[in-house]
């Protein structure tokens, strides 16, 4: 719960919302994979988890690659950010794969927003291939491909994190 003369959260500052259904992010996912396969091969796809996990089978799916490994990292509490724990790193087994700085190794994300994950995760695997579906200005200049960019106060809404609802007419005031 968002108590009373708290300090706005990133989705609150963002203020503008961009609803992502299923089908999009399926055909986001597969037009960032049409752009992967350009810059491959790739040894094993690294998920930035949580988010990272559903584009992350997407890619590897299509790009036929059955290694998958996660860099598990916390931040946003729902909408807020903090500070940044990488709770479990690669495995020896992947980190060999990569020669130890990540060359060959592609990692994914959903988004990239400030760019303080991407930024972490950079530094564990400096060589690797960073991609993302989404990226906001502030954190574009850390990937390497993507798909669509939105503005810095737009607030994506994955659809694992949605469901549908009633909304009043416009007429009513609706947003
Ligand atoms: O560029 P940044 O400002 O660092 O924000 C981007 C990160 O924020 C979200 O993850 P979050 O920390 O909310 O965790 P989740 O993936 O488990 O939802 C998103 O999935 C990115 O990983
Ligand atoms: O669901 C989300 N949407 C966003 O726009 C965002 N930015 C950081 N973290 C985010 N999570
Ligand atoms: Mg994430």
């Amino acid at each position: 719960m968002v108590e009373k003369n708290s300090e706005p959260s990133a989705q609150e500052r963002a203020g503008r919302p961009f609803p992502v259904s299923w089908d999009q992010f399926h055909r986001d996912c597969r037009a960032l994979t049409w752009r992967l396969n350009e810059v491959g091969p790739f040894h094993a796809v690294i998920a930035i988890t949580r988010g990272g996990l559903v584009p992350a089978a997407i890619v590897a799916r299509e790009l036929g690659l059955r290694v998958i490994d996660t860099v598990c990292v916390a931040s946003y509490d729902h909408d807020k950010q903090g500070d940044l724990k990488v709770l479990k790193g690669i495995s020896e087994q992947t980190a060999k794969l990569g020669g130890g700085t990540g060359k060959g190794l592609l990692i994914v994300d959903d988004l990239v927003d400030t760019g303080k994950t991407g930024k972490l995760v950079r530094e564990l695997l400096p060589d690797a291939h960073f991609a993302t579906v989404y990226a906001k200005p502030k954190g574009r200049p850390l990937v390497d491909t993507f798909i669509t960019e939105v503005s810095q106060d737009t607030w994506i809404f994955f659809p694992w994190d949605t469901a549908l609802s009633f909304q009043p007419p416009i007429r009513d005031g609706a947003a």
